[in-house]
């Protein structure tokens, strides 16, 4: 992590996922999931609560049996080889797993002793914004603070591959971007990371390709900008126009998506072709349109497009 070489994915396998099943009391919660991911790249998984997303990075850490389907981390079987997978693989710690009365430098020092070349916890600790808390009993952190422990036990390790669960939940706007540019510089230095989030700024400012996944399947799997540019309605335009439109033509332009109304204001959704129809519709009509606005569609459109809610 300290070198902070340029990325460049190798496009290389790291962890390749096959056909994964995995049910609970006869309930499929994980349904025929296959993916790979390059080494080197930033993997995320985004979904609605339940959809699976844990289940399936728990089994790829080898915390949890699959039934069926074939995951092998660097070319090993995370059950089978779960020692070797534990050495190349940092993962968030749940709370349960640290002792209250533990101290920040306790914890920090002890998880270094776990691997064969462990990062430098001091700096580790410094850019975690954890130094002044070294002394602090883990019982006594904040919610933060705990998170921002939790990276960094992840990472103490100098892992090949980090998984990360909702990584900056609970952490406050300033500690959410510093923990981004800190993501960014351990993938520049090399390391695959596996992020599992609810937020769709950091899903799509930290990764190169990302799964969504609903109720147990992989729906879409693409780049962020991908994902956007998959979304029925991935360009939106609004303006006021200078005298009203009917109805019927805008319900016939083409590729449209959706269209609202509030008070004279209009928003549509739909492709560029959508704009620049609507644009000559309202040439024909010698309709001035005020406050014109054409913005693309966010990763949250097309989260909210690509998920059956
Ligand atoms: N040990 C278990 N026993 C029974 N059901 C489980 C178990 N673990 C998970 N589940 C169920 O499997 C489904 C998927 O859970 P999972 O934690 O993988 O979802 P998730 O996508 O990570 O959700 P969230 O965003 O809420 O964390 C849920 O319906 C959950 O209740």
């Amino acid at each position: 992590m300290t070198t902070m070489t340029m990325h460049r994915a190798t496009r290389e396998p790291i962890i390749e996922v096959s056909d994964l099943r995995k049910t609970y009391d006869g309930r499929a919660v994980v349904d025929g999931v296959s993916f790979t991911v390059e080494e080197g790249e930033i993997f995320g998984f985004l979904g609605l609560n339940g959809a699976g997303k844990t289940t399936t990075v728990e089994c790829v850490e080898g915390l949890r049996v699959p039934d069926s389907g074939r995951v092998r981390v660097a070319g090993l079987d995370p059950v089978a080889d779960h020692e070797a997978v534990t050495g190349i693989l940092g993962v968030q710690l749940q709370e349960s797993a640290l002792q209250s009365k533990l101290t920040v430098q306790e914890a920090l020092e002890l998880c270094s002793a776990f691997y064969p070349r462990p990062l430098d916890w001091k700096p580790l600790a410094e850019r975690l914004g954890l130094t002044a808390k070294l002394t602090t009993r883990f019982g006594k952190l904040s919610g933060g603070q705990k998170q921002r422990l939790f990276i960094a036990l992840a990472l103490i390790g100098s892992p090949r591959i980090v998984v990360l669960d909702e990584l900056t939940t609970g952490l406050d706007p300033r500690a959410r971007r510093d923990t981004w540019e800190l993501i960014e510089d351990v993938r520049n230095s090399g390391v695959t990371v596996i992020l599992v989030t609810h937020f769709m700024e950091e899903a799509q400012r930290l990764c190169d390709r990302i799964a969504l996944i609903d109720k147990g399947r992989i729906t879409a799997l693409d780049s962020p900008h991908g994902l956007v540019d998959r979304s029925p309605g991935s360009t939106v335009i609004s303006f006021t126009p200078s005298a009203p439109l009917d109805n019927e033509d805008l319900a016939a332009l083409p590729a449209l998506r959706s269209v609202e109304h509030k008070e004279e204001r209009i928003t549509l959704s739909g492709t560029d072709e959508t704009v620049n129809a609507v644009i000559s519709l309202l040439v024909s009509k010698r309709i001035t349109a005020h406050q014109l606005r054409v913005s693309d569609a966010t990763l949250d459109d097309a989260f909210l497009d690509l998920t059956e809610v």
